[in-house]
């Protein structure tokens, strides 16, 4: 048996999370088995990497580090045997995140990143990606209102606007996985734009 395995991925404040349990609504109602998890994150292991890597000084390599560490703990452990079982599982992030923060935010080398994904995923890779995507300055907005900004939220526009660009060339590499979603309108504007993706992607559910 094999599940699906589906990733939420955008710069910080563009409305992922906000999404997601629509989302699992949506395949719980056709009658999926839904597992929601996240990244960085998903395991306790790798939960108390990601409070180091959120709160904690750190260099880019070490930062980029620690996501893997913390992926390949969750693609063994969590991961793979919800897929095994069967299950749908909704992943707040996925590698994706580190292209698009770790090599187009900091500007690590694509061919290490593409290393390290080749060694910690072993080709588990979603099979759909929804990409919210939404100009920086809009998403610091969301965010101002919303929480109190960790490590990584500290950075400045800029830094944002790399990590947007990321995501659009990922996309462009990968344009029957990654699907751009608008999320500049309104939370019902932007969960309908995402109901009709699942619709359209999944006719017979
Ligand atoms: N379409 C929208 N319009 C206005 N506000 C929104 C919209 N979507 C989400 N928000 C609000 O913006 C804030 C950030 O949303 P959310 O936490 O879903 O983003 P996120 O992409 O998951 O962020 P992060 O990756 O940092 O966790 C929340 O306060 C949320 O209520
Ligand atoms: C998986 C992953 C995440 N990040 C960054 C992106 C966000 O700034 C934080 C996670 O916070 P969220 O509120 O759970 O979205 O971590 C990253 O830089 N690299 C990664 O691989």
């Amino acid at each position: 048996m094999t599940g699906r395995f589906i990733s939420f991925e955008g710069i910080d404040g563009a409305g992922k999370s906000t999404h997601i349990q629509a989302v699992a609504d949506w395949f719980r109602a056709r009658g999926a088995d839904v597992q929601l998890s996240r990244e960085p994150g998903g395991t306790p292991l790798a939960e108390a990497l990601r409070d180091l890597v959120l709160r904690e000084a750190m260099g880019s390599l070490t930062e980029v580090l620690l996501m893997f560490a913390g992926r390949r703990d969750h693609v063994e452990t969590v991961i793979k045997p919800a897929l095994a079982a069967g299950k749908t599982l909704l992943c707040d992030r996925f590698t994706d995140a580190s292209f698009a923060y770790q090599g187009g935010g900091r500007g690590l080398p694509l061919a290490v990143l593409d290393t390290l994904a080749d060694w910690v995923q072993e080709g588990t890779e979603p099979e759909l990606t929804l990409w919210f995507d939404l100009p920086a300055e809009q998403a610091a907005a969301r965010r101002a209102s919303a929480r109190e900004a960790d490590r990584i939220e500290q950075l400045d526009l800029d830094f944002f606007e790399r990590v947007r660009a990321a995501y659009a060339a990922r996309a462009a590499q990968a344009p029957g996985r990654i699907v751009r979603i608008d999320a500049s309108g309104t939370v019902a504007e932007v969960g309908a734009a995402v109901l009709n993706v699942l619709q359209a992607r999944y006719p017979a559910c």
